[in-house]
């Protein structure tokens, strides 16, 4: 059977990261062949880091991370062939994410916007590969979040017919799949994943992310500190919802800590952590369908004490990374933007009205030939 190769690039909330997938469309299942991981350079990551907040000259400073994230995701698809050896002319088309910097889905108008910064034209100049975008703002147009995207796809990979199954992708923000028995799909964000986690490292002791979770583990957590955190309306709306750095930022972490006295950092972190896992567990307990299994994926597996409070939390599911059931963690969402590209080409939908609340299913992207 010929290959039906595409390249999926993720960027996401952590801003850690591009991830880079080669993955072969042809047989029954997605098969990744390749992973690749490019991280950003320093200057590019605090443009983006500042870009999340509203700053003067957006529009030009928009448009350089723009050009620098391409060429990132350029040098990534390069490695990608490289290591591969597969030519380009074999890849049917990239799916770019792009960098989130604001999402406000029906927002201000009743429409909102979501803009994920990208060049996708400069991307396909560089790489001669046809790329597919921009895929979240057909479903904001039709009245949907635009977010999650991946339900989707973790239907197609990990649901197996008459049987009940959950996906946690824990990034910056956190977010459930709920796939059905009968085939039916629910998902949304849960609320904070690495994100808080990640400032409150970097800010305390000068590492991007908690190693294992080892920081957090040797705090207390703060029962007051976390009943104020655990307040967030956001964490009490009912699905379709999604959020991101608009809302689980510095400034939020800022005033939730105003006038709590002096806290140890190592004890902020500990509740941070709990938060996350907390939002998880919530949901998986509102939601889940009593499904026995909850499969992990993103960066937040590999943080074992995070991993460790949610287990506690949730007795009686088993809760595992995603490699377990055939995909590893570090390359579901990336593989997700390489069937969302198929789709795109196809003319199928990419988006679950279940999911987003769409008005209905859309072909989601925009197609920049090679
Ligand atoms: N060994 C580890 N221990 C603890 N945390 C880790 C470890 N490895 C990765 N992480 C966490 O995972 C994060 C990256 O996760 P991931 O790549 O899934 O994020 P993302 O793609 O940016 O997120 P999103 O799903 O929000 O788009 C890091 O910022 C860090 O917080
Ligand atoms: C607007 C945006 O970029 N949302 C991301 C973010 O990161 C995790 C969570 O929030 C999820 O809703 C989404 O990403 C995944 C890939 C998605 O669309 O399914």
């Amino acid at each position: 059977m010929p290959s039906d190769l595409y390249i999926g690039l993720m960027s996401g909330t952590s801003l850690d990261g591009v991830d880079a997938v080669l993955v072969d469309f042809s047989g029954s299942k997605c098969l990744v062949t390749h992973h690749q991981s490019a991280p950003l350079a320093p200057e590019l990551r605090a443009q983006l880091w500042a870009l999340n907040t509203p700053g003067p000259d957006e529009l030009h400073r928009s448009a350089l991370a723009a050009n620098a994230l391409a060429r990132t995701y350029a040098q990534a698809v390069q490695a990608l062939l490289a290591d591969s050896g597969t030519p380009a002319q074999a890849i049917r088309a990239l799916g770019a994410h792009g960098q989130t910097v604001r999402h406000r889905p029906q927002a201000f108008d009743g429409t909102g916007y979501t803009l994920q910064l990208n060049n996708p034209a400069l991307l396909a100049e560089l790489t001669g590969i046809t790329v597919v975008a921009d895929f979240r703002s057909r479903d904001v147009a039709a009245g949907g979040q635009g977010a999650p995207l991946v339900p989707a796809f973790h239907q197609q990979v990990f649901w197996q017919p008459g049987q009940s199954a959950l996906v946690l992708n824990i990034g910056g923000i956190a977010n459930l799949s709920v796939l059905g028995a009968d085939g039916s799909v629910l998902g949304f964000d849960c609320g904070p994943g690495n994100a808080l986690m990640d400032y409150w490292c970097q800010q305390h002791t000068g590492q991007p992310f908690d190693r294992d979770g080892a920081w957090a583990a040797s705090g207390q957590v703060l029962p007051e500190l976390l009943a104020r955190l655990q307040a967030e309306p956001f964490l009490h709306q009912p699905p379709p919802k999604s959020t991101g750095r608009d809302l689980f930022n510095p400034a939020w972490l800022t005033a939730q800590l105003a006038d709590m006295g002096h806290a140890a950092p190592q004890d902020v972190q500990a509740t941070l952590t709990e938060l996350t896992a907390n939002a998880c567990a919530s949901s998986v307990s509102s939601y889940g369908n009593n499904s026995k299994t909850l499969a992990i994926c993103g960066g937040g597996a590999f943080n074992r004490h995070l991993m460790q409070r949610l287990q506690a939390l949730l007795p009686g599911v088993a809760v595992a990374p995603t490699d377990a059931h055939g995909l590893p963690a570090q390359q579901v969402e990336a593989a997700a933007f390489a069937w969302l590209a198929r789709q795109t080409l196809l003319g199928a939908p990419g988006n679950l009205q279940s999911v987003t609340g769409a008005r209905g299913a859309r072909v989601l992207g925009a197609i920049y030939p090679a």
